[in-house]
């Protein structure tokens, strides 16, 4: 039913092509179960006609619109042919056995590929035209004719031949912009001119079809709406032939979010947007583009500070559309060498942490550090840079700066500064590998006597610039106390660790020495 200020004359009916157009694209074939998957998704999120695929193509592609048609519950759906008997009468067999099927039959208008491809006079297109819409009109009663390279067609020739396909009964007249040519305001008057020169064109209902040659797929398709079409055809994450075709989820959401300048409706349920995205992306494993609008993973998601700071005091300050609209649960904050405080308290607030002024402040600042050298910043990353903060904010002894050189010539050698107690001292040692020159250099600025029990070290993260997180365990008179520390550089956090451990050894005998004079 239309919404309380829009008409019946007012609805977009979304036409969906994934599993015919989408798929044609190189490397998108779906399998048969992935396409009745594709279609169930498609049919329960309210696409009025899914192109299920083309029959004549393979056994393969009829038995998959045989039986989408058999399961489809409230979606038309429709097969492609060509203007060829064989081709309408394969495609009349496989959607027979749909609730609501539609036999849609395409061929050329444009001079180049009537003469090139075809080899017909535009006389014999119409003939062969008006003769397929009858004879799929002879099997079912709902017959959409196409005009292939419609946009670069003469509009002369396309009158004469659109009034003579809705004579024979098409009741959908498609007008493609087959290799995405078009430009807004030229298709909006093409539309226009056509739909007020063919005399019996309030007898189908006209209908768009762009592809993205020249990235306006989406914006040439609301055009050809405002120009009288009131059919779309698209695809889910705009895939189709070469640049794709007009992206479904943008489509429905432009018209959403921007009534105002498209005063229309459909009956989309926007929600599951997100999820036929990822659906389509797994079943043609076809990655979707991370900025791509709508469904891409940085629709809803932000980096830079001033924006983190903006949503987090009202989210339309950088958003045009609640993420909820589409189907996904929240925006998201992530965490970046761009990120300000607000984000970083905000995340740390969310993660359960609670820090005063001065740890925070270094927190952030390690946070930043961190970020300048590893491309994403996960919540564990957080976790480990915030632990090490509190674990070292009483520490006596602190790195200041290492440097190894390792590789295949050693000895390794390490040079390492410390700042013990205030002091900063300085000191080299070689190894037996870069993490034995390493220890051996501590041992040098802190001379004790634990000995190293473990030593173990695991990725936080993935990918190579991942943070390494190492777990050091130190034992000295019976006692023993083991420390984590994480950093992208596994040197750094071997002597993070290290000194981790050395440090609780010190205060314990600290405290021991402290509790002992107590007792005396
Ligand atoms: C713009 C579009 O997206 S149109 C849809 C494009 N999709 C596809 O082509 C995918 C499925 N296609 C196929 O499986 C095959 O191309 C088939 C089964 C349709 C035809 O295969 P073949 O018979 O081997 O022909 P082939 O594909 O090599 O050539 C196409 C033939 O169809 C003709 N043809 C092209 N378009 C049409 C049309 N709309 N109506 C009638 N004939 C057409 C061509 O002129 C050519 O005929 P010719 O052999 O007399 O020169
Ligand atoms: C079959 C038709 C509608 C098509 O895909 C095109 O012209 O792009
Ligand atoms: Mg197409």
């Amino acid at each position: 039913m239309a919404p309380a200020n829009k008409s019946d004359k007012d609805r977009v009916i979304i036409f969906d092509t994934t599993l015919r157009d989408g798929e044609q694209c190189p490397g998108a074939t779906m399998t048969f179960e992935e396409k009745l998957e594709v279609a169930e998704l498609l049919d329960d999120m309210g696409v009025d006609v899914i192109e299920a695929g083309f029959p004549i193509t393979s056994e393969g592609d009829f038995q998959a619109v045989s039986e989408i048609a058999r399961r489809s519950k409230t979606a038309i759906i429709a097969g492609l042919s060509r203007a060829h008997p064989a081709d309408i009468d394969r495609c009349a067999e496989a959607v027979k056995f749909a609730k609501r099927g539609r036999v849609h039959t395409v061929i050329a208008t444009s001079p180049l590929h009537m003469r090139v491809k075809l080899n017909k006079t535009p006389d014999q297109v119409i003939e062969t035209s008006v003769a397929m819409v009858a004879r799929a009109r002879n099997q079912i009663d709902d017959v959409e004719w196409s005009a292939e390279d419609g946009t670069r067609s003469e509009m002369d020739y396309l009158c004469r031949i659109v009034e003579a396909v809705i004579k024979a009964g098409a009741t959908t007249v498609n007008i493609p912009d087959t290799v995405g040519y078009t430009t807004p305001d030229e298709y909006t008057q093409f539309m226009k001119t056509l739909i007020e020169r063919v005399p019996n064109s309030d007898k189908a209902v006209f209908s768009v079809h762009c592809h993205n040659d020249l990235g306006m797929a989406v914006a040439n398709s609301l055009a050809g709406v405002v120009g009288g079409a009131r059919q779309v055809e698209c695809t889910i994450n705009g895939i189709g032939e070469r640049a794709g075709n007009a992206a479904l989820e943008e489509i429905v959401m432009a018209i959403n979010v921007r009534n105002d300048k498209f005063p229309f409706w459909n009956k989309i349920d926007t929600t599951q947007l997100t999820r036929a995205s990822k659906v389509v992306s797994a079943a043609t494993s076809f990655p979707v583009q991370y900025n791509k609008a709508i469904v891409g993973r940085n629709a809803f998601a932000h980096e830079s500070g001033i924006h983190q700071d903006g949503v987090l005091k009202d989210a339309s300050t950088y958003e045009i559309m609640r993420p909820e609209m589409v189907g996904l649960k929240q925006s998201s904050l992530v965490l970046g060498k761009h990120s300000g405080r607000h984000a970083f308290v905000h995340k740390l607030e969310e993660m359960g942490y609670k820090l005063g002024p001065n740890q925070l402040e270094d927190a952030f600042t390690r946070m930043k550090a961190l970020a300048d050298r590893k491309k994403d910043i996960y919540d564990e990353d957080i976790e480990a840079l915030v632990d090490e903060e509190m674990a070292a904010s009483h520490d006596r002894i602190k790195l200041t700066s290492l440097t190894v050189i390792a590789g295949t010539h050693g000895p390794q050698r390490a040079t390492m500064k410390l700042d013990v107690d205030g002091q900063i001292k300085i000191e080299e040692a070689e190894g037996n590998g870069p993490v034995d020159a390493v220890f051996n250099c501590i041992k040098r600025l802190v001379p004790h006597d634990a000995k190293l029990e473990l030593y173990q070290v695991h990725a936080v993260t993935e990918g190579t610039d991942a943070q390494a997180e190492v777990s050091v365990r130190l034992s000295q008179e019976g006692r023993s106390m083991t420390a984590r520390a994480a950093d992208p550089d596994t040197l750094v956090a071997s002597a993070k660790a290290y000194l981790g451990a050395l440090n609780k050894i010190v205060m314990k005998r600290q405290r021991d020495t402290v509790s002992a004079a107590a007792a005396s």
